[in-house]
């Protein structure tokens, strides 16, 4: 990609729920969540230039969204006072569970704040999944995702991303829940390896899950289809309907992915987020 002079590109990375646990709800409606989240090297990219407020799509997903008023791109430069020429390529897949949305708007947020505009107050306001998404790192997420607690990073890990191309509301999914008050997180450990990461991930869940596939039950059989793939782990991200699988290497993640690309899938082999690199 080109970058035009003046121009300031921020990458908006795919985040992951890796655990997701419901844990209660406050009097507004709103889901009280604790969740360790992450950031996967695949996801949209943000290019601001200086100028009216204005937005551009392009992308593999760019069809799936409209550059109007709403778009929370807009609405994030809306909210931190900003004026740009955004141009936004949609690589991830619209209400998908990996907080493309959120990604895109807190990557505007940080790429208004290189370019002189302090940080809103209140990101949330844009979604309760902006916070954790302006830090992009491995984190701790509670509350309604108002607090984030960051996180030492992650050992490196190899996933496929899987999305059978059904969008979810995520409000329908919090809707279709049939329990609302369960445990929180265990304690999260620093963890040595991708080993000790899954053996932690399997006491934990996504509480999400089921309500996500009574609503889209193909989340099952690409559960299954990761697992068959020779995923150590597999799991839906957020509200669905993408899931994740956990491979033992990068060339098994890859042949996985393109073997699980054959049923029409979204399918993706991806690794951490730059800078989430063991410390
Ligand atoms: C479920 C999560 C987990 O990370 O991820 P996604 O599936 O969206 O990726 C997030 O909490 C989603 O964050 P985000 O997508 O920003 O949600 P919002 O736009 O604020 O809310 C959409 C709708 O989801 C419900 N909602 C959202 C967050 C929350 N803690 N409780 C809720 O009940 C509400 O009905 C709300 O109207
Ligand atoms: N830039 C954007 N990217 C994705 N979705 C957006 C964007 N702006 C507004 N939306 C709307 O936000 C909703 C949630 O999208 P998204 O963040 O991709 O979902 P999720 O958080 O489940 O991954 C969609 O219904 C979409 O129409």
């Amino acid at each position: 990609m080109t970058v035009p002079a003046g121009a300031v590109t921020e990458p908006a990375p795919a985040k992951l729920n890796l655990a997701l646990h419901v844990t209660g709800r406050r009097a507004d409606g709103y889901h009280l969540l604790d969740s360790l989240v992450c950031f996967a090297a695949i996801g949209d990219v943000v290019t601001l230039r200086p100028g009216p407020l204005s937005l551009t799509l392009d992308g593999p997903f760019a069809d799936g969204l409209s550059a109007d008023d709403d778009n929370l791109c807009l609405r994030a430069a809306r909210l931190a006072g900003g004026q740009a020429a955004i141009a936004l390529t949609k690589n991830l897949p619209v209400a998908s569970g990996i907080g493309g949305g959120s990604a895109d708007a807190a990557a505007v947020l940080r790429a208004l704040a290189r370019m002189g505009h302090p940080l809103p107050a209140h990101p949330e306001r844009l979604g309760a999944d902006v916070p954790v998404c302006i830090a992009s790192g491995a984190a701790r997420m509670q509350a309604t995702g108002e607090v984030v607690i960051p996180l030492p990073a992650l050992p490196p890990l190899s996933l496929v991303l899987v999305n059978p191309r059904v969008p979810l509301s995520t409000h329908a999914v919090f809707a279709g829940l049939a329990r609302r008050d369960n445990p929180a997180l265990p304690p999260i450990p620093r963890f040595a390896d991708a080993t000790a990461l899954t053996g932690w991930l399997a006491r934990t869940r996504n509480d999400l899950e089921p309500a996500a596939i009574a609503s889209a039950p193909v989340i099952a059989t690409v559960l299954q289809a990761l697992r068959a793939q020779g995923a150590g782990f597999a799991r839906m991200s957020g509200s669905g309907a993408t899931c994740f699988g956990i491979f033992a290497d990068a060339a098994c993640a890859d042949r996985a992915a393109a073997t699980l690309a054959r049923h029409g899938w979204w399918a993706t082999a991806t690794e951490l987020a730059p800078g989430a690199a063991p410390r």
